[in-house]
C-alpha cells in the first residue's frame, strides 16, 4: 500500500503574467513547486502513513531543470521522484504523470503547484478519506459571494444576469484531489479524447469521476490551499508568510 502525490506544474501561467512557468517562480525565495512539495511530503496521516512517490509533471524543456532542482532540494527526503513532460491540458498533464505511476501505488493525490501553501493537513484529510473508503475525494469550502449565472444581452457583447444561483449547497473545491489509483485510472481512460482541448478538458480530476456517474466526497478545505492566478495572489501569499515569519 504506498501513496503517491502528483503533482501537477507543466502550466504557463498566462494569467501570472510571470516570464518563468508559474510553477518556477519564487515565493519568498522558494519556487512554487517545492513550496507545494514540501507540504505533500511532509503529510501524515493518523495511521503515520505519508507520500513515498511525488510524479511532478513540467512544461517542454524544463524536465532535466526540474528534476536537478528536486534532487537538489529533496535528496535526503525518503521519497522516490519522477518527472514527466506535461500535456496541453492540466487533464493531459495528469494522464502523463499516471503513466509513470509505479505497480506498488494503490491511493494517489493530484495536487496544483499552483496551490504551494496548501498545509499538510490538508493532504492528510483527503488520504484518510481514501483510506476510509471514499474512492474519489475532493476538499471544499463553502461560496462566501453571491453567484449569479450570466448569459449574453444582446449581440453587442454585453452580459446579463440570468438567475441567482443557491450558495448553501456551492463548495469552493481545491487540491489535493485524492483517489483510488484504479478509479482515477478507468476516469482519465474513460476521458482521455476530450482531455487533449482546452474547450473539452475537465477542470479537475474528480470532474472525471462524475462523468463516470461515480460518487466524490469532499471534505473540509483550508484557505491556505488557496490558488496562485494572478500576480495579486502571489503578492498575497508574499505577506502571508512574511506576517508567518514575523
Ligand atoms: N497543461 C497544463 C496546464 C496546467 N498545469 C498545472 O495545473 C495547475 C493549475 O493550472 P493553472 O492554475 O491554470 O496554471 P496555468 O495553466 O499555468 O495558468 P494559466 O491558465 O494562467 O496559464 C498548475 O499547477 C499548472 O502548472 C499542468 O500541469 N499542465
Ligand atoms: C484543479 C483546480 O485547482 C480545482 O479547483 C482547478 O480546477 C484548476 O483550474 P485552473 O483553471 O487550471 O487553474
Amino acid at each position: 500500500m504506498t501513496v503517491a502525490a502528483i503533482l501537477t506544474a507543466a502550466g504557463s501561467g498566462t494569467r501570472l503574467g510571470h516570464p518563468l512557468p508559474k510553477a518556477l517562480v519564487p515565493l519568498r525565495g522558494e519556487r512554487l513547486l517545492l513550496h507545494a512539495a514540501r507540504g505533500l511530503l511532509a503529510a501524515r496521516t493518523t495511521a503515520g502513513e505519508r507520500v513515498e512517490v511525488l510524479v511532478v509533471t513540467t512544461p517542454a524543456d524544463r524536465v532535466d531543470e526540474v528534476a536537478a532542482l528536486l534532487a537538489g532540494v529533496l535528496g535526503e527526503a525518503d521519497v522516490r521522484v519522477e518527472v514527466v513532460l506535461g500535456g496541453a491540458t492540466r487533464q493531459a498533464s495528469v494522464a502523463a504523470a499516471i503513466a509513470v505511476l509505479p505497480h506498488d501505488v494503490d491511493v494517489v493525490l493530484v495536487h496544483d503547484a499552483a496551490r504551494p501553501l496548501a498545509p499538510p493537513s490538508l493532504a492528510a484529510r483527503v488520504v484518510e478519506a481514501v483510506r476510509a473508503g471514499h474512492a474519489a475525494v475532493v476538499p471544499g469550502l463553502p461560496v462566501v459571494d453571491t453567484v449569479k449565472r450570466v448569459g449574453p444581452a444582446d449581440g453587442s457583447g454585453a452580459e446579463r444576469v440570468r438567475e441567482t444561483v443557491a450558495r448553501t449547497d456551492l463548495r469552493a473545491v481545491q487540491t489535493p484531489q485524492g483517489f483510488e489509483r484504479a478509479l482515477l485510472v478507468e476516469a482519465h481512460t474513460a476521458g482521455a479524447d476530450h482531455g487533449r482541448d482546452e474547450r473539452t478538458a475537465v477542470s479537475d480530476d474528480a470532474g472525471l469521476v462524475e462523468r463516470l456517474g461515480r460518487p466524490v466526497w469532499v471534505v473540509r478545505g483550508d484557505d491556505r490551499a488557496a490558488k496562485i492566478t494572478t500576480a495579486r495572489d502571489l503578492a498575497l501569499a508574499e505577506l502571508l508568510l512574511a506576517e508567518e515569519d514575523a
